[in-house]
């Protein structure tokens, strides 16, 4: 059965940590971004980071950040994935020699029509993923959703990297976005949190629930 990874960002508290883990989180996402709620110091996230237990991995999600700064979180926090979602060119994000997922803002300018879309990921052709987040203020962690009919190209593509949605998922709604989109990965920050930076453990379980509830279904229409 194939499984859809799953993502929690924007961690500030090391309870919420154990109990995504609990849930089945896949990954844990640190936020460095400096406008964001969710922005973590370099010490804090080290400290939070040394909660994360063996196979679960850690995301750094940053925005715009320069080389020298990017270099203190990578040595500080030891993360297994950077996360640029920013506006970071394909020679940027390779610099730190770490893996990473590149965001697309879907609807930004420059990235409103299918074609163009498709052709900023290709940039990207050595991603480890390509990551949907929706066009809002600011750079993320809105809570809003997209057309995920937009994603028909890019999913489409034989040189596709894996996918993973993001953007306003909540548990109601993962499902139905699971099941149009078929992502290899979902993240989620605003959907399972009481506040900006406080997660919800009910939400978690029950969104990862959803989530192999989904998987569930996939693997009983392939058999
Ligand atoms: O979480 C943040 O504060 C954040 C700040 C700046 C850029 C991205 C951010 N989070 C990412 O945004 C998407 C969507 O989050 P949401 O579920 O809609 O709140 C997700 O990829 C987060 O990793």
């Amino acid at each position: 059965m194939s499984r859809t990874r799953i993502k929690f960002c924007g961690f500030t508290r090391e309870a919420d940590i154990d109990a995504a883990v609990a849930a089945g989180a896949d990954a844990i996402g640190l936020v460095f971004y400096p406008a964001s709620k969710r922005c973590l110091t370099l010490e804090r996230a080290a400290e939070l980071r040394r909660r994360v237990p063996a196979f679960v991995s850690v995301v750094a999600l940053t925005v715009n950040e320069d080389e020298g700064r990017l270099r203190e979180i990578a040595a500080a926090v030891r993360p297994d994935l950077l996360q640029f979602h920013g506006d970071e060119s394909p020679e940027a994000c390779l610099r730190q020699g770490l893996p990473y997922l590149r965001a697309f803002r879907v609807g930004a300018p420059g990235l409103d029509t299918p074609d163009a879309l498709l052709e900023s990921c290709l940039a990207h052709e050595l991603a480890a993923g390509w990551l949907f987040d929706s066009h809002s203020t600011g750079y993320g962690g809105s809570g809003r959703s997209f057309d995920w009919s937009s994603l028909t190209a890019v999913a489409r593509s034989e040189n596709a990297r894996p996918l993973v949605l993001s953007g306003g998922l909540h548990v109601a709604r993962v499902r139905q976005a699971l099941a149009e989109v078929r992502p290899y990965a979902v993240d989620v920050s605003s959907g399972v949190e009481s506040e900006p930076g406080i997660k919800d453990a009910g939400k978690m379980r029950q969104f990862a629930e959803q989530v192999r509830r989904h998987d569930e279904d996939a693997a009983r229409e392939t058999t």
